[in-house]
């Protein structure tokens, strides 16, 4: 059982002003957060013993229901702006009020975790929730403390996380019912109206990327794995474009799936779990992804069970296109136990082009890599977000992480830069999008063919490889590659119609020209010429 109210104020939730709960439970395990949230009807459990939940109206993150709370403290580090926008210290106080109201008489879940597994960098922090399951969203995700590190635990960072409470946006300062606070003054993340368990996950990432740089240590956007010969490989990329997908490789050492800090000694894990995009999850070409939705201890957020059978329908969207898994790391089977490793010896660049015109594979200047990692491009297709049309939607996200990135873009790109010229990292752009033709026209690519490429890439086997300018981007594309047919590479090849390619590719090397702009005034004139269309071309 829980703790009973009159203890709680013993265990420092008394800084959050929290009295009167029901019941506070601590630190429970796996098993026990399995009965609560069955127990109370929160999740189902299916065959073979994930637990499946269901979010309702939000099956994705809510960006423009984030705010961070306009303090003295941050007010001066903060790229305020409609990525990061302001709310005032009044408001947050108000919702925080309501929150407190709002769980008097009611149960409470704690998780006392570590975000970050260097522990010369790592964050203590405190995730409270209402329900069980998010409570073992959260053990999933981040790093459970030892024994004895619970014992004198002390959370530099609180996350309270209260899905049942919505906010009136008539006097709550919110856009919405739903929303997600950050204050860094008072260390507190305060969320409500929402039961998507990614915006867990992404307050505590905001507050690493928020926090590190200081340090010295550049917060990513990206996931990274190491090879046969302890050659690191980090793959930048924004939601949906193969982080996750593409570090699950048997031949290659796991360090974590999508959020690392790159520090002067090496690369490490913010998370102790995986987070992994689900939707027509293939067995064939992701099989450690698609054994952990038929383990224990697995969290299913938005998939399809048959009631009677408990049997998953893994390749339906009838709830979200976002169907999700939560699983520790050490559910995948070769990984680092350390959330460790060296400095990266390739920086892969992920885009899933719905135009189908950027090249499957190419290799980046450093000063064609600061204008990809500042341009952050992808394309979105229908039915990934509310209100997309038929035509693909492109994307600019800097840093491949604009949304959990509370400082300025430049802050970033100037630390990659460095480290990059410091370890001397080769780097890569690959396309995991459409060829042979945009989204509706073409195919996706291959995920079989686009693991060829990347091993061929980190094992040095392209380094020897003729390479041609793209006319349009000016990436560098290789003649050849292990295992690829040629034809592949050089994607205009791919399509039908020529001239068709063409105007597509001019019309993305405007957009992405068009969205640079923003970052003219804080790079050198090598990554301006990095990005400008190749006039040879017309
Ligand atoms: N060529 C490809 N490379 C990587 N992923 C692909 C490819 N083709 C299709 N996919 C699909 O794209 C999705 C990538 O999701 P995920 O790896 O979770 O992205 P991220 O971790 O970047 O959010 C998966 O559903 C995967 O099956
Ligand atoms: C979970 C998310 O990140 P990713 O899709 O990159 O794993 C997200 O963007 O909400
Ligand atoms: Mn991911």
């Amino acid at each position: 059982m829980g703790t009973q109210g009159a203890v709680v104020s013993r265990h420092g939730l008394q800084s959050l002003g929290l009295r009167n709960l029901k019941d506070v439970y601590w630190n429970l395990t796996a098993p026990a957060l399995y009965e609560q949230a069955l127990t109370r009807g929160e999740a189902r459990l299916a065959a073979g013993g994930p637990l499946v939940a269901l979010t309702g109206e939000h099956t994705g993150r809510s960006p423009k229901d984030k705010f961070i709370v306009e303090e003295a403290e941050s007010r001066d580090d903060v790229w305020w702006g409609e990525v990061n926008v302001p709310m005032e210290p009044a408001h947050f106080g108000r919702l925080l009020a309501k929150a407190r109201a709002y769980l008097q008489g009611r149960d409470l879940f704690v998780q006392d975790c570590f975000a970050g597994a260097d522990p010369a960098y790592r964050l203590p922090v405190r995730i409270l929730t209402e329900c069980a399951w998010h409570n073992l969203f959260a053990r999933n995700m981040f790093i459970q403390p030892s024994h004895d590190e619970l014992a004198d635990f002390d959370p530099a960072f609180t996350v309270l996380q209260v899905p049942g409470l919505q906010a009136d946006p008539e006097t709550d300062g919110t856009r919405s019912e739903c929303f997600v606070l950050v204050s860094f003054a008072q260390r507190i993340v305060l969320i409500g109206g929402t039961s998507y368990a990614g915006e867990i996950k992404k307050s505590v990432f905001s507050i690493l990327n928020y926090l590190l740089p200081e340090r010295g240590v550049l917060p990513m956007h990206c996931s990274a794995n190491i090879g046969p010969k302890g050659d690191t490989a980090i793959f930048f990329g924004l939601s949906g474009t193969g982080k996750t997908t593409l570090s699950a490789d048997g031949s290659r050492t796991l360090i974590g799936d999508d959020e690392h800090g790159w520090s002067d000694t090496g690369v490490f894990n913010f998370e102790g779990g995986c987070y992994a995009k689900v939707i027509r999850l293939s067995a064939e070409a992701e099989p450690e992804i698609y054994d952990t939705t038929r383990r224990f201890g697995t969290v299913l957020e938005n998939v399809v069970m048959d009631a009677d059978t408990r049997v998953l329908d893994l390749d339906s969207a009838h709830y979200t296109e976002n169907t999700r898994a939560s699983y520790p790391i050490d559910f995948i089977p070769n990984v680092s136990a350390a959330g460790q490793g060296g400095l990266p010896k390739n920086i892969v660049m992920l885009t899933a082009d719905a135009f189908g015109v950027l090249p499957p594979i190419s290799r980046l200047t450093p000063e064609q890599a600061m204008y990809h990692f500042l341009s952050g491009y992808t394309a979105r297709v229908a039915g990934t977000e509310k209100g997309l049309g038929s035509e693909p939607t492109a994307t600019f996200s800097t840093c491949f992480g604009a949304p959990f990135m509370p400082r300025h873009p430049s802050v970033y790109a100037r630390m990659l830069r460095d480290k990059m010229q410091a370890a001397g990292a080769n780097c890569w752009l690959v396309n995991t999008g459409w060829s042979g033709g945009q989204y509706g026209v073409g195919r996706r690519m291959d995920i079989k063919l686009t693991r060829a490429m990347l091993c061929a890439a980190l094992a040095g086997q392209l380094d020897g490889v003729e390479v041609n300018a793209h006319p349009d981007f000016g990436v560098l594309v290789p003649a050849n590659c292990p295992d690829v047919p040629s034809e592949v590479l050089d994607p205009r090849a791919t399509w039908g119609d020529a001239q068709a390619y063409d105007r597509i590719a001019h019309d993305l090397v405007k957009r992405f020209e068009n969205n640079f702009k923003q970052f003219e005034p804080y790079v050198d004139e090598g990554v301006l010429a990095a990005g400008i269309y190749q006039a040879a071309a017309e």
